[in-house]
């Protein structure tokens, strides 16, 4: 399975690369991968670390609980458009290679051509072309310690956006001072370290904790409320991104429209398990060129690693 795996991300690193290349807004949508390299994957797992966590956005069938091992979690990659702008952009989450380090999170399996191939795409525009993120394989423990190949996106530090470390209260001051078309930076933190706490108490994480209690002593000291903050941020949305009241009940709505051919808007704040039939899809309006713009320039900029050997 694994070798059919690499054929598969193989075919989806060219296919980055083509985008990257061209420069054509549209090529930033994902066309059907090559078939035949879609053809014999029997399935595929993608692992989550980050926003993924809580707001999947991809059909899966099955997920496990686990880890990574050789990597920490950090908030070094900066994001323009979904917590951010390219004047202040906002701090997300990566991974970043350290031997003793662990990362536990959720890998989700995708099973079958289709699934994979919207995921890939769904993936592919959110990590690598707006979000600046590349991609390789590496072994996922659950907690049996059964291990399986897993596809990871994180943001290495030669792409556009890559911020690098800083002190935790420098970290925390710019978190509260950015917001995007997803909404305030301050939210995304405070919803993975909830994640965290709830499903994933084996997750330590100092990093994430430190950058929580920095975020509130900061906030504290400047008598600034949190939930105001992170109100008004979605106050200011886009129209077309508060207005996807397709699924009221998904308490997130993402719209990253980046085309000629807008994406449809899809609430991506519910696990589209396989089992669910939420697929809300609606007409958007124009798109945003200067999102398009910002993407198209992440995506000229994402390297792409080798990925493994087997
Ligand atoms: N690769 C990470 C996700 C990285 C990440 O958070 N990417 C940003 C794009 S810059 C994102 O998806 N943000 C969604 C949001 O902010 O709501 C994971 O596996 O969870």
């Amino acid at each position: 399975m694994l070798a059919e795996t690499h054929g598969l991300i193989n075919a989806v690193k060219r296919r980055f690369e083509r985008c990257a290349a061209s420069g054509e807004t549209d090529s930033v949508e994902m066309e059907p991968l090559n078939e035949h390299s879609l053809a014999n994957v029997s399935s595929l797992w993608v692992f989550g670390y980050g926003s993924v966590l809580w707001k999947t956005g991809f059909e899966y069938t099955t997920k496990q609980t686990g880890y990574i091992r050789g990597f920490v979690r950090r908030f070094w990659q900066g994001s323009c458009t979904h917590r951010g702008t390219p004047e202040a952009p906002g701090r997300v989450a990566t991974l970043v290679p350290q031997p003793k380090g662990q990362v536990w999170g959720i890998a989700y399996k995708l099973v079958g051509a289709e699934m994979v191939r919207d995921a890939l795409a769904h993936l592919g525009l959110r990590e690598c072309s707006l979000g600046g993120y590349t991609f390789n394989m590496q072994v996922f423990h659950d907690r049996s310690g059964a291990t399986v190949p897993v596809l990871v996106f994180l943001a290495t530090p030669d792409n556009a956006l890559y911020l690098g470390s800083c002190e935790l209260e420098e970290l925390a001051s710019q978190v509260i001072a950015c917001n995007g078309y997803c909404g305030h930076n301050i939210e995304y933190v405070m919803r993975l370290a909830d994640f965290m706490r709830t499903h994933i108490p084996e997750e330590t994480d100092p990093h994430l904790f430190g950058l929580v209690d920095a975020i509130k002593a900061v906030l504290r000291r400047r008598n600034v409320c949190m939930e105001r903050l992170i109100a008004d941020a979605r106050s200011t949305m886009p129209d077309h991104v508060a207005a996807c009241t397709s699924c009221a009940e998904s308490d997130f709505k993402s719209y990253v429209g980046t085309g000629s051919t807008p994406h449809d808007c899809v609430c991506v704040g519910r696990d589209l398990c396989a089992t669910s039939s939420h697929r809300p899809r609606r007409p958007m309006p124009a798109v945003d060129t200067e999102l398009a713009s910002a993407g198209r320039a992440v995506a000229a900029e994402a390297p792409v690693l080798e990925v493994e050997a087997a």
